[in-house]
Order: structure tokens, then C-alpha cells, then sequence
């Protein structure tokens, strides 16, 4: 069976078929539509991501593909090869930075270059001889202004992020997240481990404008398509965590997404995995 955008059809035996009913637990919602005499069709949002209606502004499933239940599965519908040596490979890192006692995230309106007009978290293309947490360092004061230890990057180094596109077959772009939580200086109460930072030290540069967002109102509409994705289970495994002192308890993903022909301005996903 086809499994079609984020969602899973499953049948179940129905003795009446005049009802819609709709069951939801914590990590799936099922709505079942009344379809023939013996079976009722159930949606199945088999991805925690999918689930989590506390986002406002996410993107609908329509953009957001075919989820695979595994790495080889969504291989193999993408024809992408992991030893397919001819591929180019881009690395980048990007930086997921929030204030988790204030359920803030901060984004930056891209000014210009790859997603220009897009709220896109801070980061930038590895430059020569540079590791990816160097790389995230520099970045994140040339884009925001904000100077964090190299500790940090190395200890809140989260995942990757794998972009293939259908029109560009030759580009693999491989994305290196870190996640760094702050404090604002001046915050009455920190109940979980953060570099402490003076917000108004925050600046705009002629790349990017940082903007802070609570975390359910973050403009997904506005931002790569994966986002609805892989940052929604992100924010939503952050603030499911008890224990969010410990940087040992931070979120681990890695993530494919293959992008559907137009790129950024179609921005359109056709399949994904990721490994939680
Ligand atoms: N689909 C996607 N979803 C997402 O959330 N971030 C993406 C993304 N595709 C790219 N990025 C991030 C990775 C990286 O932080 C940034 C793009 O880096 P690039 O180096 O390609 O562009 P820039 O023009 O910002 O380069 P620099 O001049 O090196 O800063 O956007």
C-alpha cells in the first residue's frame, strides 16, 4: 500500500459505518472516515512531528511528502545512493538556539543567498580546514552577534540534516546541527542549563535578522519545508523532556529530505526519513 503524505492509511472492521470518530493518544491521532460497510479508513499520523498540533503556522501535508519508516525505504524511492560517489557534497551547519525556560527560539529573516525572504535558524557553509562546530561558532557571530564558548557547540552537537533535490541530482547538501540554549541576564529564574547571554547584545548583520518566536507560534509557513518536520519533533522532544539540565538529555536526529523540482521557491518535499 502507498503510504501518502505524513500519514498512514490503516483498515479497521466497523459494525456501523454513520459515524466519524477520532481517538487520539499521546503520540498518534487517528481519525477514522466512514468508507464501506465493513471498514472504516483511519489516518494514522505515524510521526510524532505530524502530530503535534501546538504549531500554528506549520506547513500542510500536502508539501510535506512521503514519510518512510526507514532509511533504505526512502532510499530506494529517491534513487539515492549513500556510496553514490559522484555526488557533490555541500556541508553547512545550522543553529537551533533557544531560551527553553521561555519556550523562545530565535530565527533570522534571510536578507539574501540561499532561502532569501525565509526565517531559517543561524549557520553557513563550512569555510577550508574548519570543523562543523567551528564553523557554527563563527557563524553565529557573524549572523547574530552572539559570541558562545566552542564547549558548547561541541557538547550541543544534535544531529544532520541530508537535502537532495529531484532537478539538481548532482548536489547532496549534509547540514550539521547544534543546539544551543541560552539564559537572558536578568532572568529571575533558570531552572535548566544554558550559557547565559545580554539579549540586547543581539544584532542584525546584511545576511540575516534574528527575531526571538515562542516556540508554537514559529513562522513554519515561512521557512523550509522540512522545519514543519524535523523542528516541530525537535521543540516537541525538548519540551516533553523532564530532566533539561542535562545536556545529555538533549534530542538526537539525523534527517533526509528530498526536495520536489523548483527548489527553494517551490519548496515543495516529495519523500523524507528521520531517524529519531
Ligand atoms: N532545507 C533547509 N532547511 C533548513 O532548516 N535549513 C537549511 C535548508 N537548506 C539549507 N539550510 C541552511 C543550512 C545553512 O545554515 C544555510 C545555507 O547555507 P549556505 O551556505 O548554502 O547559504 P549562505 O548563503 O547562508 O552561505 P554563507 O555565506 O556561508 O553563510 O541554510
Amino acid at each position: 500500500m502507498m503510504l501518502r503524505p505524513s500519514e498512514m492509511f490503516i483498515k479497521l472492521p466497523c459494525r456501523r459505518i454513520s459515524q466519524t470518530y477520532a481517538v487520539k493518544t499521546s503520540r498518534t491521532k487517528l481519525v477514522a472516515a466512514p468508507t464501506s460497510r465493513q471498514y472504516i479508513i483511519c489516518r494514522l499520523f505515524s510521526n510524532t512531528s505530524a502530530s503535534d498540533d501546538r504549531f500554528m503556522y506549520k506547513q500542510p501535508p500536502s508539501r510535506l511528502g512521503i514519510c518512510h519508516p526507514s532509511l533504505t525505504s526512502y532510499l530506494s524511492a529517491t534513487g539515492n545512493n549513500i556510496t553514490n560517489d559522484a555526488k557533490e557534497v555541500e556541508s553547512s551547519t545550522l543553529i537551533i538556539l533557544t531560551n527553553i525556560n521561555e519556550r523562545k527560539l530565535l530565527l533570522g529573516k534571510k536578507l539574501r543567498g540561499f532561502g532569501t525572504g525565509k526565517y531559517n535558524g543561524f549557520g553557513g557553509r563550512l569555510e577550508r580546514e574548519e570543523t562543523p562546530a567551528h564553523c557554527a561558532k563563527r557563524e553565529l557571530m557573524e549572523e547574530a552577534n552572539l559570541s558562545i564558548d566552542l564547549d558548547e557547540f561541541v557538547i550541543g552537537s544534535v544531529g544532520t540534516l541530508n537535502f537532495t533535490f529531484q532537478d539538481r541530482e548532482h548536489i547532496e547538501m549534509l547540514v550539521h546541527l547544534f543546539h544551543i540554549n541560552v539564559h537572558f541576564r536578568n532572568a529571575t529564574h533558570n531552572t535548566c542549563k544554558g550559557t547565559i547571554i545580554d539579549p540586547d547584545a543581539i544584532r542584525a548583520c546584511d545576511e540575516m535578522i534574528p527575531e526571538w518566536f515562542d516556540w508554537w507560534e514559529i513562522p513554519l509557513h515561512q521557512m523550509f519545508a522540512d522545519d514543519s518536520i524535523w523542528l516541530t519533533y525537535y521543540l516537541s522532544s525538548l519540551d516533553a523532556r523532564r530532566d533539561k539540565r542535562s545536556h545529555a538529555s538533549l534530542p538526537k536526529m539525523n534527517g533526509w529530505f528530498h526536495f520536489a523540482p523548483g527548489g527553494d521557491g517551490n519548496n515543495q518535499i516529495l519523500h523524507y526519513f528521520l531517524d529519531t
